[in-house]
């Protein structure tokens, strides 16, 4: 998590002076550039000096681009989701790094918008069934997990303004990632509390959540919830073959592995279960994205076992999921680097924006409960977009 604290001042400068407060960074942000923003610290960079090869691996294509950058180069971009669909990694031609972002205190309410128009791909009821399916499945194969997706596409008036939303979302939720980046096929924004792993020298730390219930408006039922979540042997599977996975994933790389118990960990609309596991790198050639690729995809995203899942995916969902469950990140000449779960984000082209969000389905879950989930998970970038989400999620069956 603590990746970009070693970042203080700006590596190669289009005119931002010195180290510059992460509010100034987001206000930076134009069109095209990469911006990531967490507790940590704020990444924002500009332009394109070199994009990485396609490659197999994106580690190779990594290690290859910035061999032919100057040096002090950092490439940053996303990861996709399905395995050999192209990656979306440039070495930029300019790199700003401040602190976390100013959060303003009292923010100045938005006035709410609706949109022109609203499609949910597939809708609820389509999207329940799936879950249905899933559950079937389970019943006769060794399919243990497998995370079933939805979209939801939104047009609005005029073009989403990118560094107003942006700054939307930090104002929701300032302890998250926050990130933008150009994917070719439209800029991937959002604000995900998932960190696949960092490497900051010789830590590795990463965050696996799984295990999810929306939050309540009443502090009473609120903390409920929470006390919920944590007993709830449906939700301590779910979580625990995510936990076990990144645990499994990076013990190969590192010594001194540290697993913490289940813990819980609040956004803004949901709570999570959430486990931090640490350990030390025993080979200083493994990169960031070394790990990353070791890792991906976590059944935080696809499921258990992988290959069935990911089977189950392709033949229940109904949409190419692009970058969304992929990995946005930064990786130096180093190897460190910082790459968050591309989660509780959307695809925006202009006035469409394509919301994407997925729940872990395992023995137990609920379709309805799985639907209800997924609409919380929308919520958040629906606000930041300006628009009243209640009566936007209720049409969108
Ligand atoms: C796939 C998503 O969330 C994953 C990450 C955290 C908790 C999850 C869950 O409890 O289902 C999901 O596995 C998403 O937000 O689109």
């Amino acid at each position: 998590m603590a990746a970009t604290e070693q970042l203080g001042s700006i590596v190669d400068s289009t005119g931002l002076a010195g180290r510059t407060a992460g509010s100034e960074l987001v206000a930076a942000y134009r069109p095209g550039s990469f911006f990531l923003a967490s507790r940590a610290g704020t990444l924002l960079a500009h332009g394109v000096a070199h994009r990485a090869p396609d490659a197999a691996d994106p580690a190779e294509a990594v290690r290859a681009v910035l061999a032919a950058a100057r040096p002090g180069s950092v490439v940053v971009g996303a990861l996709p989701f399905a395995p050999g669909a192209p990656a979306s990694l440039v070495v930029p031609e300019a790199v700003h790094h401040g602190p976390p972002p100013v959060v303003t205190p009292n923010p100045v309410p938005r006035p709410r918008r609706r949109p022109l128009a609203m499609r949910a791909v597939p809708g609820q009821q389509v999207y329940a069934d799936g879950v249905r399916a899933a559950l079937e499945l389970m019943r006769g194969t060794e399919l243990a997990k497998v995370v079933l997706a939805r979209a939801l596409e939104v047009t609005s008036g005029e073009p989403v303004n990118l560094a107003e939303l942006l700054g939307s979302l930090i104002e929701l939720d300032p302890v998250g990632y926050t990130f933008a980046v150009d994917t070719g096929q439209g800029t991937l924004v959002g604000s995900s509390p998932e960190l696949l792993v960092s490497r900051k020298g010789g830590t590795v730390f990463a965050n696996p959540l799984a295990g999810t219930l929306p939050r309540d408006r009443d502090p009473v039922v609120d903390g409920q919830r929470a006390t919920r979540l944590l007993g709830s042997a449906k939700d301590r599977l779910e979580h625990g073959l995510v936990a076990e996975a990144v645990a499994e994933g990076l013990r190969p790389f590192v010594r001194k592995l540290e697993v913490s118990e289940p813990e819980l960990l609040p956004t803004t609309a949901l709570w999570h279960l959430s486990t931090r596991i640490t350990g030390e790198l025993t080979d200083p050639d493994v990169s960031s994205v070394d790990l990353a690729r070791a890792l991906h995809p976590t059944p935080a995203v696809c499921g258990t076992p992988v290959a069935s899942a990911r089977a189950a995916i392709a033949d229940i969902e109904s949409f190419d999921r692009g970058f969304y469950t992929g990995a946005v990140g930064w990786c130096d000449e180093h190897g460190d680097g910082e790459w968050v779960v591309a989660i509780r984000c959307g695809l925006v082209d202009a006035n469409t924006v394509r919301l994407f969000a997925g729940a872990g389905i395992v023995p137990g879950s609920r379709p309805a409960d799985e639907v209800a989930e997924t609409s919380a998970k929308f919520r958040p970038l629906l606000t930041a977009l300006g628009f009243a989400h209640e009566e936007l999620d209720g049409g969108a069956r």
